[in-house]
């Protein structure tokens, strides 16, 4: 059994991790009890529970609106997170934290390894690429995840949008290749990590095995639903902040690593819908 701090507790990944994590001695936060860009806050909370672990899953997400409040986003998704990085450096507590497939530009054909360039062409996938350089700066014991596309049952996410919004005719991008990716299934995953830690820090991708353009996620959501829609492609969906075309990541460290399948894109939305339906 491990000893987890878990910063970010009540957004998407972070009611995830909670779910997978139970065996372990878990004190999730949110951001009333942790704010993470409060080093006061950060350095009471480690003192107080020594942990091994501090798992971050808090962020600044909208990635529209970070094109216009620029200064919160880098508050939270770069400057917060050095000083995160120092303060569990100091205290000897691993980082597991999480960045992004936009960290890249989208002009690649085949899927993107960790140490490939990186170039950001939004301002959220800029400060989420400055955390992570802050992590590498400042600490050498850490996880660095670049997930993408995340969903899940719970939380404000794609598939639930597919699912609730009451428009008559959706028209969606299919002009941006990805891979959809669980949050129930990266949490499972960072159980398997905490119970069976290699000790080889640094930086990896994890996402559901197989791309998709966001078009045949929504088609693929309702089939497998059984909740009909009228889902159209488009290639010309507007948004204040640009895209990658492609942000396809490969994966192999994750197998090579931690000894860890990823399950496909097919399986986990499976189980997602699953959990969707059961859920009260
Ligand atoms: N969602 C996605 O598609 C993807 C997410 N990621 C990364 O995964 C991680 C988790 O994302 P996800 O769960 O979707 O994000 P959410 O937006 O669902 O959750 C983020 C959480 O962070 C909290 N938070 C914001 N600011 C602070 C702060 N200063 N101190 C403490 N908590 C704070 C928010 O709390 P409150 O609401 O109270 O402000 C919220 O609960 C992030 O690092 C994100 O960049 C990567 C790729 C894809
Ligand atoms: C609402 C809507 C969106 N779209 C497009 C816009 C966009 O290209 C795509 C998905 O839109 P969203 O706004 O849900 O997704 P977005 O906020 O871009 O999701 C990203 O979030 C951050 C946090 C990440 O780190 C990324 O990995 C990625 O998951 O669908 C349509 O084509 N039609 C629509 O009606």
């Amino acid at each position: 059994m491990k000893k987890i701090l878990l910063a970010g507790a009540n957004g998407m990944l972070g009611i995830s991790m909670q779910q997978a994590l139970v065996d372990h001695d878990l004190i999730a936060l949110g951001s009333d009890e942790l704010d993470i860009s409060c080093t006061r806050d950060i350095t009471a909370a480690i003192i107080r529970y020594r942990p091994n672990y501090f798992i971050n899953c808090a962020a600044y997400t909208a990635v529209d609106l970070a094109e216009t409040e620029v200064e919160k986003a880098y508050k939270i998704n770069a400057t917060a997170v050095r000083q995160l990085a120092q303060i569990c450096e100091h205290h000897r507590v691993t980082l597991i934290h999480f960045s992004t497939d936009y960290v890249f530009d989208g002009n690649a054909t085949l899927p993107y390894r960790p140490h490939d360039a990186v170039r950001p062409i939004n301002v959220y996938g800029a400060s989420k690429l400055l955390g992570e350089q802050y992590i590498q700066d400042n600490m050498s014991s850490f996880y660095i995840f670049r997930i993408s596309w995340l969903y899940a049952a719970h939380g404000k996410n794609f598939m639930r949008w597919v699912l609730e919004n009451n428009l008559e005719e959706m028209h969606v991008v299919d002009n941006q290749l990805g891979s959809p990716t669980s949050a129930d299934s990266v949490a499972l995953f960072i159980n398997h990590l905490v119970e069976n830690d290699p000790d080889e820090h640094g930086v990896y991708h994890y996402t559901n095995q197989g791309e998709l353009t966001w078009y045949a996620f929504a088609k693929a959501i309702s089939q497998k639903s059984n909740v009909p829609k009228n889902i159209h492609p488009t290639s010309s969906f507007k948004t204040a902040a640009s895209r990658p075309s492609y942000s396809v990541m490969n994966t192999d460290a994750i197998r090579r690593t931690f000894n860890y399948d990823i399950p496909t894109i097919d399986t986990a939305l499976e189980e997602v819908l699953e959990r969707y339906k059961s859920r009260s």
